[in-house]
This record gives structure tokens, sequence and C-alpha cells, in this order.
């Protein structure tokens, strides 16, 4: 079955907006876990104004499933997950000022950094995805890398799902045969919510993770966070 990670980065801007320790973002990584998650993301920026390196620390020891540290491999970057080290790295391309992530890699240009940086993690015995969008040259490219995994950036699917979601879920399926031939496993993010996860799931079976966190937090405020896990969980049994 298809793991869900949930991405705490909006659990961190909460508390980060008022100062202090409320949420308490340790005691929500247990939660999360206990409510039946099967991994925990964060996506440190550089200005550290959702999740603050502090916490990436911090969380390790409390992580009994899957902890996947998503960013742009900055040396400081690099850095903290060979220190704290992660089951896995997501590398992702996006600016130090950008609101959230808006773009996979471009990995015909960035071929050789990405295969510098993927190789300084597998090293360190870190498994490692890169973040991409569903485009035939740029996954032929991700195999270059050497990377475990690739992580689709789901957004264009989510935009175009309630326009027509057979379209907007077709270059990803192609993406995911594609990337599945090349020897990479599929990992997927970014907008997934209630509404759109179980056709994505379903059309890609081999599927390994999706990282949800804006949408799942949101939700949380209306279901609470134990039955919002449950619900999401129960859009990734195959049915
Ligand atoms: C790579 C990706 O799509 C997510 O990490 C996303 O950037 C969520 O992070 P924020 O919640 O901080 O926007
Ligand atoms: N990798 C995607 C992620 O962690 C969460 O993205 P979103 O659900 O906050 O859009």
């Amino acid at each position: 079955m298809t793991k869900l990670s949930v991405n705490i980065n909006k659990i961190a801007t909460l508390r980060n907006s008022r100062g202090g320790n409320m949420p308490d973002l340790l005691k929500a990584v247990n939660d999360i876990q206990n409510f039946g998650a099967e991994g925990i993301t964060v996506h440190p920026r550089p200005d550290e104004r959702h999740i603050r390196y502090k916490d990436v620390t911090d969380i390790r020891p409390l992580i009994r499933t899957e902890f996947n540290i998503e960013g742009y491999p900055s040396p400081k970057f690099i850095e903290l997950v060979k220190k704290v080290k992660p089951h896995q790295v997501t590398l992702v391309p996006d600016a130090p000022d950008a609101i959230t992530s808006n773009a996979g890699w471009d990995t015909i240009t960035h071929l050789t950094f990405l295969q510098d940086v993927i190789g300084t993690f597998k090293e360190a015995g870190i498994r490692t995805s890169i973040f991409i969008d569903p485009v035939a040259e740029l996954i032929s490219y991700a195999a270059k890398t050497d990377t475990d995994r690739i992580e689709l950036y789901t957004e264009p699917y989510a935009k175009g799902y309630e326009k027509d979601r057979e379209a907007a879920v077709a270059p990803f399926v192609e993406a995911a045969n594609q990337a599945k031939k090349l020897g990479l496993t599929i990992n997927a993010g970014h907008d997934l919510n209630l509404q759109n996860l179980r056709f994505f799931n379903e059309k890609i079976p081999f599927l390994k993770e999706v990282s949800i966190g804006h949408a799942l937090i949101c939700d949380a405020l209306y279901y609470g966070l134990e039955q919002t896990i449950i619900m999401y969980k129960d859009q990734l049994i195959k049915k």
C-alpha cells in the first residue's frame, strides 16, 4: 500500500506565528505516527519560517516510522541531513524566497550537481528522491543521477483535476511508467487532498509514498488530526 508521510511544515508555521511552543511540534510528531501515518516529512527553508533546523534535529529521535527531509541542497542543508540521517532526503529546486515549492528539477542542466549531491547522500546511507515534473526527457535524466526515487510534483494534477481528471493524470501515469522502467521508485506530492488523492493513487498502482501537508492540516481543523489521517489513509486503500 502507498505510504502516507505527513508534512508538518504547516504545524511549525502556526507555532512560529506567535512565538512560544503552541502547537507543540514534537507532540504532533508522536501523535501523527500513533494515528497511523507511515512517515513524517519536513521541508526546512533557509529563513526557517516553517520548520527550523533545530526542529529537524529534535524530531529525529521520535521517528518510529520514516523520516523524509525535503529541501534545496545548499551546503547547510547537506550538512543537516548528513547529521540527522533521515530514511530519505528529497531534493527540491526551490529558491530561498519561494512561498512553496513551485517546480521540479531541470535534471538536464543540473545533472552533474545532482549526481554529486546524490552521491554524497548515498555514501552516508540515505535514500534519495528528486522532485520532478512529469516530462519524459527530465525523467530519463533523473535516472542518470543515480537517485533511488523521484517525487512527482503534483500541483498541475491537482489544478486540473476538477476540470478533467483523466487529462490531468495522464502525463503523471506516463511519467511514472517510464520511471519504473528505468528502475526508479515513485513518490508524489504537492496539493494532494481528500478529493484528488484516491484517483491519483489508483492510476499509479505502484506509487510508493505520498507526502501531504497543506490540505491535510487544513482538514484537521474540521475533522481533528486523528480522523483526518484515517480519512487520508482510506483514500490510499485500493477498492
Ligand atoms: C516539495 C513540496 O512540494 C513540499 O515540501 C512543499 O513545498 C510543502 O512545503 P510548505 O508546506 O512549506 O510549502
Ligand atoms: N512533498 C510534498 C509535501 O511534502 C507536501 O506538499 P503539500 O501537501 O503541503 O502541498
